[in-house]
């Protein structure tokens, strides 16, 4: 883990136990149990674990990158304002980050009380309270720049490489509205509400500055839903996040984040997030036999188990036969095809978040993954894997690529820094 890992903490609303009642908060956590507790004269109980996990908002890398999956996302991309340029941006990124670090502490109390004190330009924080019972609920804010900021922003000089358009593949179906973006805010948190006054608040902030081009959220499986912690599904049933790279891989930090003394220097401790939204033609898959399932895919839908054997984290053993001789995993199993020893050693780690938009008027569900993949290189990452995927992956006829953006997130900001400050006043 880095800097930025969830702890537990002390979190004001321990002090609003005995206002809100011991019992609230008991039946919040614990449901069932209230009348036992309560019968028992129990001491009042802390906020439920879920609610007071914080994650640190300064360190060497952003918040929301290595964060376990929440439960809860809001992806937004925003477009600065006619006549704003690099100095209202600068402005708006201190803005943000002094707000994305109080929410995450669970500091800010979400009446904008505090806000009303403060400059003019800071309305950072809505008066509705949306948030006021909750603690932080591991909410992370990052941060990103789109590539039209450094025209916008006349920085095309500190324009990262990396930052090049994707490519365009053959399966593409890209809607360009619901694409790219001058700025990207990527909203985590366990809590529906402390997500959506992360947002609200962020959306006020930039007002007069930037004003949203897309917006869409996502949700994981909450914390607790299964007898044991495990790796999260996704919307067609599979065991979905295995073979990410791990933390504690030698590697992990080359491969995710740019180092020191890197190119440019302002994106030390950064990394690059490739955003799709793919639409997954649910009917379509889920007329498929699950036995047919787990060939597209390469891995067992009960377990995510590869199917050369073993356990879901055995290795996929791609050479592996079965008695008739043919590959255990098939020539065109996703997993065959997007991994790294077939795709020079490319990887990224992939973070993302399932989506449900109710029903096209065909019927069909507008649902899929909010893909978010992190790496150091895109174009040593999801460039040579896509490409790959799209020539031959088994699981394309069940998907649709329909949004896309690529965005250069800068390494965490140092105790008194906000977000981008050695890009834009660098
Ligand atoms: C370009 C990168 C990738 C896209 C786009 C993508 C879409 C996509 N994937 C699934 C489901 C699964 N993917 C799995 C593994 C996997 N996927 C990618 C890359 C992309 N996936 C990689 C690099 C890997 C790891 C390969 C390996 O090293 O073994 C799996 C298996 C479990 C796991 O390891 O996570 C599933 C399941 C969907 C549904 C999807 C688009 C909607
Ligand atoms: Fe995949």
């Amino acid at each position: 883990m880095n800097d930025n890992d969830i702890s537990l903490s002390r979190r004001r609303l321990l002090g609003t136990v005995g206002a809100a009642g011991a019992t609230g908060l008991a039946m919040g956590a614990g449901g069932g149990v209230l009348g036992q507790s309560a019968a028992q004269a129990d001491p009042p109980r802390a906020l439920a674990s879920v609610g007071s996990a914080t994650v640190a908002f300064h360190g060497r890398h952003q918040a929301g990158i290595t964060t376990p999956l929440q439960t809860h996302c809001h992806l937004a991309a925003f477009d600065l304002a006619p006549g704003a340029g690099r100095k209202q941006a600068a402005a708006l990124l201190r803005r943000w980050s002094r707000t994305a670090a109080e929410l995450m502490t669970g500091e800010a109390d979400g009446t904008g009380g505090s806000d009303r004190s403060r400059e003019s330009e800071a309305k950072a924080e809505p008066a509705s309270g949306i948030a006021l019972d909750a603690g932080p609920c591991s909410l992370t804010v990052t941060f990103g720049f789109g590539r039209s900021f450094f025209t916008r922003t006349k920085l095309t000089s500190q324009r990262p490489d990396a930052l090049a358009p994707l490519p365009p593949f053959s399966a593409d179906a890209l809607d360009a509205k619901r694409s790219d973006g001058d700025l990207w805010v990527q909203i985590g948190a366990d809590d529906s509400l402390v997500a959506f006054h992360a947002l609200r608040a962020l959306q006020r902030a930039a007002d007069g500055t930037a004003r949203v081009r897309w917006q869409m959220s996502g949700f994981n499986r909450s914390a607790g839903a299964t007898p044991a912690p495990m790796t999260q599904r996704n919307l067609m049933g599979q065991v979905d996040g295995t073979n990410n790279p791990k933390t504690s891989d030698p590697d992990f930090a080359e491969r995710i984040f740019l180092p020191t003394g890197g190119s440019p220097g302002w994106m030390t401790g950064g990394s690059y997030a490739v955003f799709r939204r793919i639409r997954m033609l649910l009917d379509r898959w889920d007329d498929l036999s699950p036995g047919a399932q787990e060939q597209v895919i390469g891995r067992r839908k009960s377990d995510g188990a590869p199917l050369s054997g073993g356990t879901e984290t055995t290795a996929v053993a791609l050479d592996k036969r079965k008695s008739d001789g043919g590959l255990a995993i098939a020539a065109d199993a996703h997993v065959r095809v997007s991994a790294p020893e077939t795709n020079g050693d490319a990887a990224m780690l992939r973070r993302s978040f399932s989506y449900h938009d109710g029903f096209r008027e065909d019927g069909a569900p507008d649902a899929g993954l909010l893909f978010v993949a992190w790496q150091a290189d895109p174009l040593r990452g999801f460039v040579p894997v896509q490409r790959k995927l799209d020539s031959g992956d088994a699981l394309s006829p069940f998907i649709r690529h329909e949004a896309s953006a690529l965005f250069a997130v800068p390494g965490g900001p140092g105790k008194g820094e906000y977000v981008g400050q050695r890009l834009l006043e660098g």
